[in-house]
């Protein structure tokens, strides 16, 4: 359990963020058709231990359409207290409403911006309103510095992020990941459309880069588990 551990602590009102992806070797999260099937049975135990011991889990909107989550705790025994809150950024409001995110599982919170000129995105809005609970943040981008404080007001101390790219590449660059838990499936499939591990806009120099700090590294059936804190 990770939950009573005093490391897992950061300064800030916000959330102690981990992110937690499998890739294969180069990098990629999923192939360019979507697929995404990547972690050996060992590590998806251990993705839903490490789901069980943290507060929330949080995906961005092409994930949700993408692959449909459930976001709880079914790899391994569990009770339904142990499934975490499940946040979802989605600035306009695009998550089904037939969504597997949106069962009874757990509680839902979906951040959405605070207005669209898309035409029916009041009635999306509303219609969300009724089944998850509605986090408002930004003009045209969700404010992640805003919700990580909304979170932490609400009692998420730990949240494992799980994804996509362009979700983890914004949170890294506004400062907002403090671990990472990765595990490198023996595979390669290549593809200059397929998503890696960060996307987004990307930085331009190296000395922009965000630096980590291998803390552990260790072998998961098949697959290769690399542990890293974000340097501050
Ligand atoms: N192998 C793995 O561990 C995982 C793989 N995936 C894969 O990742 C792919 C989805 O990744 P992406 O397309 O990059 O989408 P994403 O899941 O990162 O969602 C990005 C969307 O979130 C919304 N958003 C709102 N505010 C934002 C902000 N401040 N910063 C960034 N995004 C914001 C935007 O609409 C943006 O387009 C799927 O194919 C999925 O299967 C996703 C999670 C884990
Ligand atoms: N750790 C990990 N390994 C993989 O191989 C994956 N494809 C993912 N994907 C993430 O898990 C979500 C699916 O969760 P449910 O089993 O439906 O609860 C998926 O949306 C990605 O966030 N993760």
């Amino acid at each position: 359990m990770i939950k009573k551990q005093n490391s897992f602590k950061c300064d800030d009102m916000r959330p102690y963020v981990i992110l937690n992806a499998a890739m294969t070797l180069d990098g990629k999260i999923a192939t360019k058709t979507g697929s995404s099937e990547i972690s050996g049975e060992e590590d998806l135990k251990r993705v839903h231990e490490l789901r069980r011991d943290v507060d929330g889990i949080m995906v961005g909107i092409n994930t949700v359409i993408a692959d449909d989550p459930r976001l709880t705790v079914h790899k391994i025994p569990s009770k339904k207290q142990d499934n975490p809150i499940r946040v979802v950024v989605d600035n306009k409001a695009r998550t089904p409403l037939n969504s597997r995110i949106l069962s009874d599982d757990a509680e839902t919170i979906i951040a959405i911006t605070e207005n669209s000129n898309e035409e029916d995105f009041k009635e999306r809005h509303q219609k969300l309103e009724k089944v998850a609970t509605i986090f408002l943040s930004g003009k045209k981008q969700i404010n992640l510095k805003d919700l990580m404080e909304y979170l932490y007001i609400k009692g998420i101390k730990i949240l494992m992020l799980e994804g996509g790219s362009t979700l983890n590449f914004s949170m890294i660059k506004e400062g907002l990941i403090d671990e990472l838990r990765i595990c490198i499936a023996p595979m390669v499939v290549g593809g200059h459309n397929s998503k890696t591990l960060f996307d987004g806009e990307g930085f331009d120099f190296m000395n922009e880069a965000i630096n980590l700090d291998l803390i552990k590294n260790y072998r998961l059936g098949k697959d290769l588990i690399l542990e890293y804190k974000v340097k501050k």
